[in-house]
């Protein structure tokens, strides 16, 4: 147990899926997973531990930005010995070739800033995605007939951004997307030795302003769960 946890010893899979909405966390456990547990619900951060395809998974909200993520990322690789933590997220399309639905495999993430930067301080640190995980989930993609583009993303601070010289620099240097907690995900996961990776679905194409409901961002990305999953045993 920890002060944001509530598992106890062993209730933690050492594959953890990481979506920011915890409900939709309760979606993946009951939908994709086999007697699904719950063994998280301190703050109404939901964690399930069950198993797939044999395999034992939890899956773990991180709520919303880097900040929150870094919170439950640090606890469950020093806690709870997590090894393959995938973050299963929404993002916003930043190129007019990636559209609504599209699945993105952040090979990299950009970011201004992490919660990282006072340890990074000087160094542009590139934070960037295991291979293995990276590879396994592009062959999934491509086994499912999936629509999906690998590259790099933007991690920023802010949903509601004020600064749309930034978009406009990041789409000219080919980033695909924008979220919120890839970037300290993939540091964190440098630090610590263990693999990461964001799997993520188009829920905004911010060129045409496209956008889905904010049901199909909690229980309608299965093919982002199933990449995911299939890349963490590959
Ligand atoms: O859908 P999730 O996984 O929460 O991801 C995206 O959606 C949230 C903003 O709506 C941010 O957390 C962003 O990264
Ligand atoms: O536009 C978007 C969509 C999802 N998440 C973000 O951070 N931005």
């Amino acid at each position: 147990m920890t002060i944001h946890i509530g598992a106890a010893a062993g209730e933690i899979a050492e594959t953890v899926l990481l979506p920011g909405d915890p409900y939709r966390a309760k979606w993946i456990a009951e939908t994709f997973l086999t007697a699904p547990r719950l063994v998280n619900e301190v703050r109404g951060m939901l964690g399930y531990t069950g198993t797939w395809n044999g395999h034992a998974v939890t899956v773990h909200g991180s709520g919303m930005g880097m900040p929150s993520l870094s919170i439950y990322a640090n606890e469950l690789i020093r806690d709870y010995g997590a090894k393959t933590l995938i973050r299963v997220g929404s993002c916003g399309a930043m190129q007019d070739k990636v559209a609504l639905r599209d699945i993105i495999l952040a090979m990299a993430a950009s970011t201004l800033s992490t919660p990282s930067r006072g340890i990074l301080r000087e160094i542009d640190f590139a934070p960037a995605a295991n291979w293995q995980l990276l590879r396994g989930a592009a062959d999934a993609a491509e086994a499912r007939g999936a629509t999906y583009h690998v590259g790099g993303i933007y991690s920023s601070d802010v949903f509601y951004d004020e600064r749309p010289d930034l978009s406009e620099i990041m789409t000219r240097h080919g980033i695909l997307g924008v979220e919120m907690e890839a970037a300290e995900l993939y540091t964190l996961a440098a630090r610590h030795g263990v693999r990461a990776l964001a799997v993520l679905t188009v829920s905004d194409q911010l060129m045409t302003g496209e956008a889905l409901s904010s049901a199909d961002r909690e229980r309608g990305f299965a093919d982002m769960v199933e990449i995911a999953l299939a890349a963490a045993f590959a």
